[in-house]
C-alpha cells in the first residue's frame, strides 16, 4: 500500500505486489502508530506498508535484509516500522551470514518493532517455521519509499 499516487511495485523473491493506496483505515491506523514512533505530523508519514499474513507456524520468512532499491536501506539512514498482530511470532536477527549472535525477539499482538540506521546494511532477519503456532499473524511494515521507479508520478515530489 502507498500513500499518494505512487505506482512503484514491491518486489519480494518472485513475488510483485501491485500498489494500492491506503485506504481510510490505514489512515486510521497510522494516526495512532505514527505518534508512538515520534512521528507527530502526517507529512512525515511513511509512504508505503506491505502487509504480510502467516495463516500458521508453517508459513515464514527466510534470513533477508530488506534491501529493495525503493528504500535505500543499504546506503543510508533506513527506518521501518513494524506492527505485529493475531498470533506471537518470532523476530530473529543476526549479523550479516553468521548464525552466531542470533537474537530473537518474540513480537506479540500490539507489538510495534522498529529497525533503523544502517541495519539493513549490517544485519539481516527472518520469521522463521514454528509448526507449533497454530493461529494466523499479520505483519504490517511501514518504510519511506525514497527512491520511486521511472515512470511513478510519485518521482516528481522527491
Ligand atoms: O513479519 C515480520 O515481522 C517481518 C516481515 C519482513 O521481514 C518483511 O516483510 O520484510
Ligand atoms: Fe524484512
Amino acid at each position: 500500500m502507498v500513500y499518494f499516487d505512487c505506482t512503484c511495485t514491491y518486489r519480494y523473491g518472485r513475488i510483485e505486489v501491485e500498489p494500492q493506496r491506503y485506504p481510510p483505515w490505514m489512515c486510521t491506523l497510522m494516526h495512532w502508530v505514527m505518534p508512538c514512533c515520534g512521528i507527530n505530523e502526517q507529512k512525515d508519514w511513511p509512504n508505503s506498508c506491505n502487509l504480510n499474513l502467516y495463516q500458521d507456524g508453517s508459513a515464514s520468512v527466510g534470513w533477508h535484509a530488506d534491501d529493495e532499491h525503493l528504500f535505500q536501506g543499504k546506503n543510508r539512514d533506513c527506518r521501518i516500522i513494524s506492527l505485529s498482530l493475531g498470533a506471537t511470532r518470532s523476530f530473529e536477527l543476526r549479523r550479516n551470514w553468521s548464525e552466531a549472535d542470533t537474537i530473537r525477539l518474540p513480537l506479540t499482538a500490539g507489538d510495534l518493532c522498529t529497525m533503523e540506521g544502517m541495519v539493513q546494511k549490517h544485519l539481516q532477519h527472518r520469521v522463521p517455521r514454528e509448526d507449533q503456532v497454530r493461529a494466523p499473524r499479520i505483519n504490517l511494515t511501514w518504510r519511506w519509499i525514497v527512491r520511486h521507479s521511472p515512470g511513478c508520478p510519485a518521482r516528481r515530489s522527491v
